[in-house]
């Protein structure tokens, strides 16, 4: 856990804000989860509201136009849903939900919720709807009323605030950045008072991205960034080996931006359970309850942000009857990458608690059949009650490692979700402990078993369906090791996949290029999510089409093996204890396997016969 969440500091200032600002010990108060900047939020609000009211008159057919727009903008898949105008509720969104809402965790949420303050004027003034015909625009005017009362506040708020920064701060002296040559930080007595390592990370960011001007001579960018990372362990509770393996991803204001984002919470979202209510219907019921939402955003139309509430959201009786679950925005895009078809025959390789595979079943509109699996069978409680309270009639749980797919269970489906099991670093604002927990085996044994279940993934598709042919893989990382080189893996061992566009209309491109690692150019339409950028957890999303049953005989060149299987000789040299649980099950991997460890008795400098070892042969 971070010094900063442990000692409760609430949100501290983007470096930004404290180049402008001295640093004050006393730390603002926490923001509400959906809170955005007040001017911000004052100016979208204005201009919705003017958009709003220019084009009232025109708003049935620009709903339908709307949908119709979304529906044709999206893959082939989604033409299953789109003829049922305004109110159908299938379009193309999908969702998904981490681990952060299942039932267990649900009380911890009602707490928080519980704690919210909102005051008995707004809930007077909020508008009803009156028109059956409305959707995102009838819920942005009903909720206008609360939500500038609401900004006023704030507005109040922080102009109080700022006025007491101006009488309590202290102009401070520069900082003193790095230590004498060959001292470190302790020995050279550099401050460990956050707000003076706050300051420290800021000066040095200011001097690497204009190191030629604003070096100290004779000092190296390897010297400066060394200082910066050991403070961004001091601030933000990081292990060196997680910090370094972060930062990297990003140019270095950026690293920051992304720590900084994952010391506050995203926006609290729900998803409206289409088998049962729609979300106009949904936003009224919860704003008569003293509910300030709003819709997520144009991409989907099953989502809404809860910025405060009076009454606990996930205990709610439209909660308890199914007509939404708490799931976080991120999770709708796997699903939608998906595409589900009615009728289709799918598989949920990961699912529980089942924010993805619920969704699947909504826009199936609890047609065909969904396998939702899940290897542990405590987190199947939580699936299976989530299946029963929000009405999915059309699945069937299961508790199998994934990796018995298709040999040991069953294959043969139109498609495949795999929501694999990862490391969270794009979840880090909800589980703390991911920063100092992570090590260097914890990546090398993911890596291993998400490349093993997206294979089996890949495997249990059927080529031929009539609809599909489709796998989508996700996680909530955003660590390469689980991301595109899991995919590159794949692509080389399974030649009847390529890779095609996820369908979602935002999100960075995945990396075709990642330090010394090359990756294939299809490895450009996978997505990136990040918190910083986008809002919303860190996520990854990539979408494969199988080609043909068959996989083609793999003639990889020994070098390439030896490439491809970096991973596997970390993951050999570290088996150990959990090498029962991580056995490959397929002939082609023995091979692979033992070139890898050729190569790795070859490091450690043993002579390497030829023949085939007992075990491979
Ligand atoms: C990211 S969570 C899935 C979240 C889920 N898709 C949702 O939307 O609610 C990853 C899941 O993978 C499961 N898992 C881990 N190893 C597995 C394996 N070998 N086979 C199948 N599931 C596995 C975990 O139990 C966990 O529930």
């Amino acid at each position: 856990m971070g010094r900063r969440q442990k000692n409760k500091q609430g949100v501290p200032p983007s470096l930004d804000e404290i180049k402008k600002k001295a640093p004050k010990p006393v730390q603002k108060k926490r923001k509400l989860e959906a809170e955005k900047p007040v001017a911000s939020r004052k100016r979208k609000l204005e201009k919705e509201k003017k958009a709003l009211f220019a084009e009232e008159e025109a708003e049935d057919e620009q709903l339908v136009a709307s949908g119709a727009e979304e529906a044709s903008s999206n893959d082939d898949e989604f033409t299953g849903f789109g003829s049922e105008g305004e109110d159908n509720d299938s379009e193309v969104e999908g969702a998904g939900e981490t681990d952060e809402f299942d039932l267990d965790e649900m009380e911890d949420d009602s707490d928080e919720e519980d704690s919210i303050f909102d005051s008995d004027e707004e809930a007077q003034a909020r508008p009803m709807f009156s028109d059956d015909s409305g959707d995102e625009q009838d819920l942005e005017l009903a909720n206008m009323e609360a939500l500038s009362k609401q900004i006023e506040e704030e507005e109040e708020q922080e102009a109080e605030e700022a006025e007491e920064e101006l009488h309590t701060n202290v102009v401070p002296e520069a900082p003193v950045v790095l230590p004498p040559p060959g001292e470190d930080t302790d020995e050279a007595g550099l401050s460990q008072d956050l707000g003076q390592v706050q300051l420290r990370m800021q000066e040095i960011v200011r001097v690497l991205n204009d190191f030629k001007t604003l070096c100290e001579p004779g000092r190296s960018r390897t010297e400066y960034v060394d200082q910066l990372l050991k403070d961004i362990c001091t601030y933000y509770g990081y292990s060196r080996f997680l910090a370094e393996k972060l930062f990297e991803m990003f140019p270095v204001s950026e690293a920051i931006e992304f720590f900084e984002a994952n010391e506050t919470p995203r926006p609290m979202t729900i998803r409206t359970n289409t088998l049962k209510t729609n979300r106009r219907e949904l936003a009224q019921a919860l704003i008569n309850r003293g509910v300030n939402l709003e819709p997520i955003g144009k991409w989907t139309k099953v989502g809404l942000q809860v910025f405060d509430s009076q009454v606990p959201i996930g205990a709610t009786p439209e909660y308890l009857a199914g007509h939404y679950i708490l799931q976080a925005a991120s999770s709708f895009l796997p699903v939608m990458a998906l595409a589900p078809q009615p009728h289709e025959r799918i598989l949920d390789m990961s699912s529980a608690p089942g924010g993805k595979v619920t969704y699947i079943a909504a826009l199936q509109k609890n047609s065909g059949v969904i396998f939702a699996n899940d290897s542990n069978k405590a987190r199947i409680k939580a699936l299976s009650a989530n299946i029963h309270r929000l009405g999915v009639r059309n699945t069937i749980v299961c508790n199998y490692d994934g990796r018995k797919f298709p040999e040991e269970v069953l294959g043969g489906f139109d498609r495949v979700m795999l929501d694999a099991p990862c490391s969270g670093t794009g979840v880090i604002h909800k589980d703390q402990s991911v920063k100092a927990n992570k090590t260097a085996h914890d990546f090398d044994m993911l890596g291993h078993l998400q490349r093993q279940l997206l294979l089996s993934a890949i495997d249990s598709v059927d080529a031929e369906s009539k609809t599909g042919g489709y796998i989508v893989y996700s996680t909530c990382s955003i660590t390469v090791d689980e991301d595109e080189a899991v995919i590159q893996y794949a692509l080389k061992k399974r030649p009847n996949v390529k890779l095609v566009s996820t369908g979602l209309e935002f999100g960075r491109e995945g990396f075709t290029r990642y330090r010394e690692k090359r990756f294939h150019p299809s490895l450009k339409l996978t997505r990136r999510y990040y918190p910083h950028v986008h809002n919303i957890d860190g996520f990854y999303v990539a979408k494969l089409k199988k080609l043909s049953n068959k996989i083609p005989t793999i003639s990889n060149t020994e070098e390439e093996v030896a490439e491809e299987d970096e991973h596997e000789i970390a993951v050999s040299d570290n088996l150990g204890a959990h090498s029962e649980e991580l056995t490959f099950n397929d002939e082609a991997d023995k091979e692979i396997i033992e070139a890898s460890r050729k190569k790795w008795l070859k490091s450690k400098g043993y002579k390497v016969s030829n023949k085939k070892s007992e075990a491979s042969a």
